[in-house]
């Protein structure tokens, strides 16, 4: 590792076999692009501009070859200087909400699980989400062939995982992975919002401190602590950027081809994936990043916003405002008034700051209740259906959580083809209600249920309001296998 580890991480246990240089795939060359190169066309010669007589016909094809060049040589230059100016402009649009995402994440304070269990308004929710994810890890990140009495019995299977957490932000699955059925030999946990990342790191140390146990009383509770995995946190933004050249990524090994012998055992991202779907750019490159980073038969987990959830609101809202128009219309036709029924554009883009609107805004697709907010800015697909699958911005408040940051829709059914393409086979999707029907009983999942204060104890009540419950429907989980 030398020179390239965390200062702050534990002393290796078991040494990572370095890759052979040729292992590691180069950058491939950008695709050649003839246009780029053409001569610029030529402009026909007016009759005027033709020389009246050639004396030195040498001279003058000698000339004109020299301007020609000239000619040229600026248009070269002039194409060189637009390509830079909407290179930039899209660089700035990209920062632009990366930088508002990073800012957010980064200012939201931290508070300590007391505060989160007790005094949050939305604890329920918090709980619940906490032990969604801790239900789609215990079930989805072992190895097909890991015994899972081997851990219960104090016995280890041999094989222990490499964890890569896209999106880890301030380290809260930490003690989830701690508690996972099969140990976790190495967690790498990356985020772009550098603040969170060191409060990923102190939670860790405190894990460290505290022996080994993430929280208190999980599934293990009643036996010795499982030894504390090794730990890496990168600052990373993993949706604009390979990351590639992340020393400990390259060291597990990055080769996003089906060939990938090496790699990660399991990818996690965690209430983040929807922020890649800002384009289809940032989408691809944080799938060639999820592919890229796990080892043939590895599994990519995580949850997601529900589409269908988004879709079928924004249909609902759409022939709600179909028929509010029509109402109107039909009542100006019986006053004997013009129509004045809009007709149908692209969705309007948001005023810019200052900017005043003319006229009557379009009222834009809402809804919510006391603890959550969706507010799409611009016009949404009457039929619900998101067509590009790529842009589709809302802003998404959660009390105490999220204040209106700006999230993008995953087509599921566009998602899912997608990462076909990068060799992610589905294996599981299922909305939070349906994996607490599912799973609420389980012996296991159930009992853990209650620890985590879901539901009390002895099978009892939810302790998640009907409101939370809507606010958690909104999200689904998902594992992808690669193969
Ligand atoms: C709602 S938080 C989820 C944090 C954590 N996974 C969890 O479940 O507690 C969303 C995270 O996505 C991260 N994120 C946003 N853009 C990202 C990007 N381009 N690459 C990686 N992570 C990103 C944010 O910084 C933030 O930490």
């Amino acid at each position: 590792m030398g020179q390239h580890s965390d200062p702050d991480s534990p002393p290796r246990r078991r040494p990572y076999k370095r890759p052979a240089e040729d292992d590691l795939q180069d950058d491939l060359p950008q695709p050649y692009n003839a246009n780029s190169l053409q001569a610029p066309k030529r402009r026909a010669i007016s009759p005027s501009e033709q020389p009246r007589k050639q004396k030195r016909p040498g001279a003058r094809a000698r000339f004109s070859e020299a301007e020609r060049e000239a000619i040229r040589q600026r248009q070269l230059e002039r194409d060189r200087q637009a390509a830079e100016a909407v290179q930039a402009a899209d660089a700035s649009k990209i920062r632009g909400i990366n930088d508002v995402v990073r800012e957010h994440y980064n200012s939201v304070p931290q508070r300590g699980r007391d505060w989160r269990t007790r005094e949050s308004k939305i604890k329920g929710l918090r709980v619940f989400n906490n032990w969604v994810k801790s239900c789609i890890i215990q079930r989805y990140s072992p190895d097909e062939d890991h015994d899972p009495g081997s851990r219960e019995a104090g016995r280890s299977s041999g094989k222990e995982l490499l964890v890569l957490d896209i999106g880890c932000g301030k380290g809260g699955d930490l003690s989830k992975w701690q508690q996972a059925p099969q140990p976790i030999q190495l967690y790498v946990g990356l985020d772009p919002a550098n603040v969170s990342i060191e409060q990923a790191r102190d939670r860790y140390r405190q894990m460290g401190t505290r022996g080994g146990r993430g929280g208190r009383g999980g599934r293990f509770n009643h036996r010795q602590p499982p030894r504390l995995f090794d730990a890496r946190f990168h600052v990373k933004d993993c949706y604009s950027e390979s990351i590639e050249d992340v020393e400990i990524i390259r060291q597990v090994g990055f080769d996003p081809s089906t060939m990938n012998r090496r790699g990660f055992d399991v990818v996690s991202m965690m209430f983040c994936m929807h922020y890649a779907f800002e384009s289809e750019n940032h989408a691809r490159t944080m799938l060639r990043n999820v592919a890229g980073a796990l080892k043939k038969g590895g599994r990519f987990i995580g949850c997601i916003p529900n589409s269908d959830v988004l879709g079928e609101r924004v249909r609902v809202f759409n022939a709600q405002l179909a028929a509010k128009r029509k109402a109107k219309e039909d009542e100006k036709k019986e006053n004997g008034e013009e129509s004045t029924t809009p007709t149908a554009t692209p969705p309007p883009a948001e005023p810019e700051d200052g900017e005043v609107e003319e006229g009557e805004a379009e009222p834009t697709a809402e809804w919510g209740n006391s603890i959550y907010r969706v507010r799409f800015p611009g016009k949404t697909p009457e039929d619900g259906v998101f067509r590009p699958a790529f842009g589709w911005k809302y802003n998404f408040f959660l009390d105490e959580a999220v204040e209106e940051v700006p999230e993008y829709v995953v087509p599921w059914e566009a998602f899912r083809a997608l990462a076909e393409d990068f060799n992610l086979e589905l294996q599981f999707h299922k909305s939070f209600s349906d994996i607490w029907e599912t799973e609420k009983d389980d012996p296991e999942l159930g009992p853990l249920s209650e620890r985590m204060g879901v539901r009390e104890r002895g099978g009892g009540r939810l302790l998640v309001s009907d409101e939370e419950m809507e606010a958690a429907s909104f999200y689904i989980g998902f594992c992808f296998y690669k193969v």
